[in-house]
C-alpha cells in the first residue's frame, strides 16, 4: 500500500470520527438546558395568580427554591401551598412569599433585602418579573393618572427590580465566578405590535424591551455572568384578562381576536422552554413570533437565520394585516359614530 493511500485512510477515519463524535456533542451542546433551575433560588414577581403562579409551579417541579412576590397576602399563602405541593424534592426545596407593592420605588429594594436574608445571605440566582396589569381604554377617555400608574405597575416594577438585583449580582466581589444569573422581564406582544385601545398599556410594555436591550449590552462590561431575557406572551386566559376585559373597548376585543388565548400553564411551558433554549427575546406562539419579527430592530436575535427569514416573511404578511386592522377600525367608527356615544362598559 502506498504512503498516500494510508494517509487517505487516516483522513477518512478522522472525518468519520469527527462526524460520529463531535457532531452529536455539538447538537447535544446546543440542546443543553440554558436555564437550569435545579437547586437554584428563583424569585418570581406576580406569582400569586395567572402566568406567574404557573411559572412558579413548573420551576418547583424542576427542583428550584421559590420566592413569590405580590401584594395580597391571602392569595400569596394559597399560591405558596400549591407551589410547595409541586416540589420535585420537598425535603430539599425551600419556599417563601414576600408581600410588596412593586410599583413603589422602595418596594423592590426591600424585596431583594428580605429575599437575601431568607436565602442564607445569598442573592437569588434568578429573578423573573411577571407582576403587571392592563387597563385598556381609548386614549382621550383615559385619565393621565391611569397612564402614569400603568407605567409604574408594568415598567417601573421591572426597572426598579433590575436596579435592586443587579446591584447585588454585579458588586465587585460577586462577578467573574462562573455563577450564571438570569434576569427575566415579562412584556407582551402588545409591546411589539400595538392596537387601538392599548395606549395606556402598550408603551409601558414597549419600554421594557428598550430597557432589556440596554441592559443586555451593559452586562458585557461585567463579563458574562448575568443573562437578560424578555418574554412576550400573547393573550393569557388569566384572572388579569378577566379584569381588563371589563373595561376593554369593543374595538380592541375585535382587533385582538386573531391572537388566541393560551392558559397560564401553556404560556409558562412555552416561556420556560424558550429560556431553556437560551433565547433572548422569548415568544410563546407562532403569531407572537411574527409580531416579534416586525419589531426586532437592532435587538440580538435568537437565531440569525431563522429570525431574519421571519423578518422578511412578516414584512410581507404585515402589509395585509395592517390594511385589515385599519379597515376594521375605520368600519367600526363609521358604524358606531363618535366614540363619546359608545355605551360605557364599567
Ligand atoms: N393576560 C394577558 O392577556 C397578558 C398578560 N401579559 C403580562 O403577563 C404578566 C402576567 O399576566 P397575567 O397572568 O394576566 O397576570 P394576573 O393579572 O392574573 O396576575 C398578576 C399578578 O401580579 C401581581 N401584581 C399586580 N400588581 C402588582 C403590584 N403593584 N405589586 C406587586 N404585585 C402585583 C398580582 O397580585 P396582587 O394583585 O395581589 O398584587 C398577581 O399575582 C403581566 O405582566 C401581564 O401584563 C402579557 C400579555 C398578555
Ligand atoms: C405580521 C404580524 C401579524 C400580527 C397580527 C396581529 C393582530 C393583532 C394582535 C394584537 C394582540 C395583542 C394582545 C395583547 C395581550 C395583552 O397584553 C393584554 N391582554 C394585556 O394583558
Amino acid at each position: 500500500m502506498a504512503a498516500s493511500d494510508s494517509l487517505n485512510n487516516w483522513g477518512i477515519i478522522t472525518i468519520a470520527a469527527v462526524i460520529v463524535l463531535v457532531l452529536p456533542s455539538i447538537i447535544m451542546f446546543s440542546r443543553a438546558d440554558k436555564f437550569d433551575v435545579k437547586g437554584k433560588t428563583v424569585l418570581i414577581t406576580g406569582a400569586s395568580e395567572g402566568m406567574g403562579k404557573s411559572v412558579a409551579i413548573q420551576l418547583a417541579q424542576k427542583g428550584a427554591n421559590i420566592i413569590i412576590v405580590s401584594r395580597n397576602v391571602g392569595r400569596l399563602e394559597e399560591a405558596l401551598a400549591e407551589i410547595k405541593a409541586s416540589a420535585a424534592n420537598p425535603s430539599n426545596q425551600r419556599f417563601q412569599y414576600i408581600s410588596a407593592d412593586l410599583s413603589e420605588p422602595d418596594g423592590n429594594a426591600r424585596v431583594i433585602a428580605e429575599a437575601i436574608a431568607w436565602n442564607k445571605g445569598q442573592a437569588p440566582d434568578i429573578v423573573w418579573c411577571i407582576a403587571g396589569a392592563a387597563v385598556p381604554g381609548l386614549f382621550i377617555e383615559t385619565s393621565p393618572e391611569i397612564m402614569r400608574r400603568q407605567m409604574e405597575v408594568n415598567f417601573f416594577s421591572c426597572n426598579d427590580m433590575a436596579h435592586a438585583i443587579l446591584n447585588e449580582w454585579l458588586a465587585p466581589g460577586s462577578v467573574g465566578k462562573g455563577n450564571t444569573r438570569h434576569l427575566v422581564f415579562t412584556s407582551s406582544v402588545a409591546g411589539l405590535y400595538t392596537i387601538a385601545g392599548y395606549a395606556p398599556y402598550s408603551p409601558s410594555k414597549a419600554a421594557i424591551k428598550s430597557l432589556s436591550d440596554t441592559l443586555a449590552q451593559e452586562m458585557l462590561l461585567y463579563g458574562d455572568d448575568v443573562k437578560i431575557h424578555t418574554v412576550f406572551p400573547g393573550s393569557i386566559s388569566s384572572p388579569g384578562l378577566e379584569r381588563e376585559n371589563k373595561t376593554k373597548p369593543e374595538i380592541t376585543l375585535l382587533l385582538e381576536e386573531a391572537d388566541k388565548n393560551y392558559t397560564p400553564d401553556e404560556t409558562a411551558v412555552a416561556a420556560i422552554s424558550g429560556l431553556e433554549r437560551g433565547d433572548y427575546l422569548v415568544t410563546v406562539s407562532f403569531l407572537g413570533s411574527l409580531m416579534r419579527a416586525t419589531a426586532w430592530g437592532p435587538s440580538t436575535k435568537n437565531n440569525y437565520f431563522v429570525d431574519t427569514a421571519m423578518t422578511w416573511l412578516s414584512s410581507i404578511v404585515n402589509i395585509f394585516v395592517a390594511i385589515d386592522l385599519n379597515s376594521k377600525v375605520k368600519a367600526y367608527g363609521k358604524k358606531h359614530g363618535h366614540p363619546s356615544t359608545y355605551p360605557k362598559k364599567a
